[in-house]
C-alpha cells in the first residue's frame, strides 16, 4: 500500500463518526381540516454512522433515501434536529465530504480527459502540478483505469466513467464518501464488477461510506451495517442489521441467503 493510502487509513477514527438526532425534513405547510399540518419526507431519524464504516442506507423507491443522504451533504436543510460530523454541525456541504451520482455522465467534464477529470479538484486547490499528477496517477491505478489516462469519457464506457467519477472524488481525499444508487444505470455484469471493485478500494481506504440503494442484494454485498428506511412519508431507520460476513461476499452461500429473507421479510411485513 503506498504511503499516501496509508495515511489516510491511519487518519479515521471519532472524528468522521455521522450523529444524527431527532432529524426531521418537511417541505412546506398544507392545510388540513383539522387546521393545518406539517407533511414530513423524514421524521425522527436517529442513527450514528461510525468513521470507516460501509453503511447502507437500503429502502423503498420514495423513501427518502436521497434526502438524507443529501442532507448529511449539505446540499439539503435539515427541518430541525440534529446532524453532526465529530462535533460539528453540518449545515452546507464540506470538503470533508463527496458525493458520488448515479449519473456519471453528469459529473464529469466532457472535454477533458480521464486524468484532467480526475486531477480538477487538486488543481482548484493550486496543488502544484507535479504532486496533481502523481495523485491522479495514483487514483486511476487504483479504480483500475491506467492506460487509458489521456482519453475523453465519451469513449468510455458506462463503468469505466463511473470509475473516473469514484477517482476524481478520491483525489480530492474527502473522509466520508456519500454514494446515491451509483450502479443503478449500469448493466448486470459490470454492476457486480463495480461492488467487488468498491469494496476492495473501501478496504484499502478506510473512507466512511454511505451508500444508498433500494437493492437487498447490493446492500448485503456491501454493508457493514445495513439501516432500513420505512415507507414515507414521515420515513424513519425502521431496523438496522449487521452483516459480519467476510468480503468478498458469495450471494450464493448459505448465510448470505439468509439476511436476503430476514430483511426481504422485514419489507414484506
Ligand atoms: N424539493 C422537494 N419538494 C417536495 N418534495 C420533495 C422534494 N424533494 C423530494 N421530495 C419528496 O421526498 C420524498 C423522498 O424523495 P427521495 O428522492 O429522497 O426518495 P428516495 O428514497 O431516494 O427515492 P428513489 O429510491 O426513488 O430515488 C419523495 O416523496 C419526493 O417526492
Amino acid at each position: 500500500m503506498s504511503l499516501a493510502l496509508q495515511n489516510q487509513k491511519d487518519s479515521f477514527g471519532a472524528n468522521r463518526t455521522i450523529t444524527i438526532q431527532g432529524l426531521n425534513k418537511s417541505y412546506g405547510e398544507h392545510s388540513g381540516a383539522a387546521g393545518g399540518h406539517i407533511h414530513y419526507i423524514i421524521k425522527n431519524v436517529d442513527l450514528v454512522i461510525h468513521g470507516g464504516e460501509f453503511f447502507v442506507l437500503l429502502g423503498p423507491s420514495g423513501c427518502g433515501k436521497s434526502t438524507l443522504l443529501n442532507m448529511i451533504a449539505g446540499f439539503i436543510s435539515k427541518t430541525d434536529g440534529r446532524l453532526r460530523i465529530g462535533d460539528a454541525e453540518i449545515d452546507k456541504p464540506g470538503r470533508d465530504r463527496a458525493v458520488v451520482f448515479q449519473q456519471a455522465d453528469s459529473s464529469l467534464f466532457p472535454w477533458l480527459t480521464v486524468w484532467q477529470n480526475v486531477e480538477f479538484g487538486l488543481k482548484m486547490k493550486k496543488v502544484p502540478k507535479r504532486e496533481r499528477r502523481a495523485i491522479s496517477d495514483q487514483y486511476i491505478d487504483l479504480v483500475g483505469l491506467t492506460g487509458h489516462d489521456d482519453k475523453l469519457p465519451r469513449a468510455l464506457s458506462g463503468g469505466m466513467k463511473q470509475r473516473v467519477q469514484l477517482a476524481r472524488v478520491l483525489a480530492n481525499d474527502p473522509e466520508i464518501l456519500l454514494m446515491d444508487e451509483p450502479f443503478g444505470a449500469l448493466d448486470a455484469m459490470t454492476r457486480r464488477t463495480m461492488q467487488k471493485e468498491l469494496v476492495r478500494i473501501w478496504s484499502q481506504t478506510k473512507k466512511t461510506v454511505v451508500f444508498v440503494t433500494h437493492d437487498i442484494q447490493e446492500a448485503i454485498l456491501l454493508g457493514g451495517r445495513i439501516g432500513i428506511m420505512s415507507q414515507g412519508p414521515s420515513s424513519k431507520i425502521s431496523h438496522i442489521y449487521e452483516i459480519p460476513l467476510d468480503y468478498p461476499r458469495d450471494v450464493s452461500a448459505a448465510e448470505f441467503y439468509e439476511y436476503y429473507k430476514q430483511i426481504q421479510a422485514h419489507f414484506d411485513e
